[in-house]
């Protein structure tokens, strides 16, 4: 019935699937676009499942998407879908130098106050916290990525936004999502549909364009710093991604990553780290208006580390450090709302046993982040909103514990996924999560409700 009356994934959850886990069971089996797929909602089993990669591949995902439009969109080699386990580790390694530099926060704190424009201008009337924070995102995915400005905050009708949008919304349309045989066989049927693929064309364009310029101006910096020794100047945080990937390609002594297969990647930090972080954010502004004590705690520590001068700070590494709450409450937004609820399905690669329970090879798995963070064999009341969790010596260290990490404790939280595949852009969105909740503390949140008579 819940799912009939479309009702939200909490609710959906807590009527289904956390009732199979009271009884301390570890997983759960639901019927899944692969098939039946086991669940798995205990830290002790997600600890072995993300600890053995080798047993727990990825399932081939795209194999079942081959000819959609999100196939389309991210392209077959690329980081996110790889399941070959060399084709993974040779983007991983790629890819990687630009995530562990430190983070563009200048960047996050100048688009943020481009924010504070669109709320001050709507002025004190409702503001729609989830699309501003999405546009907020996007924002910051175009540049930190590779150096292109949608202008989504201040002009959400800008062309690029529009394309974007049409894209994520086709892509995710659930008529085609889980029925992708239209979107393969039938695509003709639907003139619509061929639209939004030739946007798709479109977006590839762009950034192919910016792909080749970006590596035409390295190659000139190349071969000028071996003629006289030039050092580069631009500080490695304020870079963008695809430079720190194209950059990391040339000290590999040459182009490993192709054109494509760097395309392909950005486009996944599309797909994985936009609508992620736009979430996590707008849940936490959600999240401290349905509390004021929450949000009075939040902008007093917020007000204490960043001042309160009328004009706009910028915060750097050293004030961001500080913001122990505020930390607490976007680690408990991450587990109560858990934006991603569950990763990409895996499939055993042998008949094994995970704590016990026989899997033949072959079955379709993944960890239920969801139900992981909402177990209540796992977590003191998981369904109140609570960020001392996360206090130091709180409920999570004590989960994490030396004594609970045979237990796989600290794995207890995961909104980012653990082990090898663990989420690559974890750091760049906390930064980035940290820096516009921060500075936005600000203004008062409160919940405007429409009433529809
Ligand atoms: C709140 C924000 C985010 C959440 C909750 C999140 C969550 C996750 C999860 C659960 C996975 C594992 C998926 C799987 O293996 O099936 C993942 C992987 C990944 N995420 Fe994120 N993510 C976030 C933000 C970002 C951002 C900002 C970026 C990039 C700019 C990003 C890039 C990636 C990539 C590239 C992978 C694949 C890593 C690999 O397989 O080696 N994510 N993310």
């Amino acid at each position: 019935m819940s799912i009939i009356r479309n009702q939200p994934l909490g609710v959906i959850s807590k009527a289904l699937s956390v009732p199979l886990l009271l009884d301390g069971s570890p997983m759960y089996l639901k019927p899944e676009r692969l098939g039946w797929t086991v669940h798995v909602a205990t830290p002790e089993a997600a600890k072995q499942f993300f600890l053995k990669t080798d047993i727990y591949p990825k399932f081939d995902t795209l194999a079942t998407q081959r000819g959609t439009l999100l196939h389309e969109f991210v392209g077959e080699k690329n980081i996110l879908f790889a399941r070959d386990k060399n084709e993974w580790k040779k983007h991983r390694k790629l890819v990687n130098p630009a995530f562990h530099k430190s983070k563009p926060l200048k960047l996050f704190g100048t688009l943020g106050h481009k924010v504070f424009k669109v709320v001050d201008e709507a002025n004190e009337k409702p503001v729609d916290v989830t699309l501003l924070m999405a546009r907020y995102t996007l924002d910051v995915i175009g540049q930190a990525g590779f150096g292109f400005d949608f202008d989504a905050i201040l002009h959400e009708d800008s062309k690029w936004v529009n394309v974007y949008d049409e894209i994520n919304v086709a892509i995710f349309d659930p008529f085609f999502f889980f029925l992708p045989f239209l979107d393969t066989h039938f695509r003709w049927l639907f003139r619509d549909r061929k639209r939004k693929s030739e946007l798709v064309g479109q977006f590839h364009a762009m950034l192919l364009g910016v792909i080749e310029k970006k590596r035409q101006v390295l190659q000139e910096k190349y071969n000028a710093k071996i003629q006289d020794n030039h050092h580069d100047v631009v500080d490695d945080a304020e870079k963008d991604l695809l430079t720190l990937m194209l950059e990391s390609d040339y000290s590999e002594g040459g182009s490993i990553l192709t054109n494509d297969e760097i395309k392909s990647n950005l486009n996944v930090f599309f797909i994985a780290g936009h609508d992620t972080t736009a979430n996590t954010l707008a849940f936490a502004i959600h999240a401290l208006a349905r509390d004021p004590v929450i949000q009075q705690k939040a902008r007093e520590e917020a007000i204490r580390i960043l001042g309160d001068e009328p004009y706009d700070v910028l915060p750097t590494y050293e004030d961001i450090r500080q913001l122990d709450y505020l930390n607490q409450v976007i680690k408990e937004t991450l587990r109560f709302y858990s934006p991603v609820v569950s990763g990409l399905p895996r499939e055993t690669a042998e008949d094994t046993h995970l704590v016990g329970v026989h899997l033949p090879k072959g079955t379709p798995i993944l960890v239920d982040i969801y139900n992981l963070h909402h177990n209540p064999q796992v977590w003191n009341h998981p369904e109140t909103f609570d960020p001392s969790r996360f206090a130091a010596g709180g409920e999570a260290d004590q989960q994490a514990s030396a004594a609970n990490s045979k237990n796989g404790g600290a794995m207890a939280w995961s909104p980012f996924y653990n082990g090898q595949r663990m989420c690559i852009g974890m750091q760049f969105s906390l930064e980035e999560q940290r820096v516009m909740l921060s500075t936005l503390c600000k203004y008062r949140f409160f919940l405007f409700f429409f009433l529809f008579f």
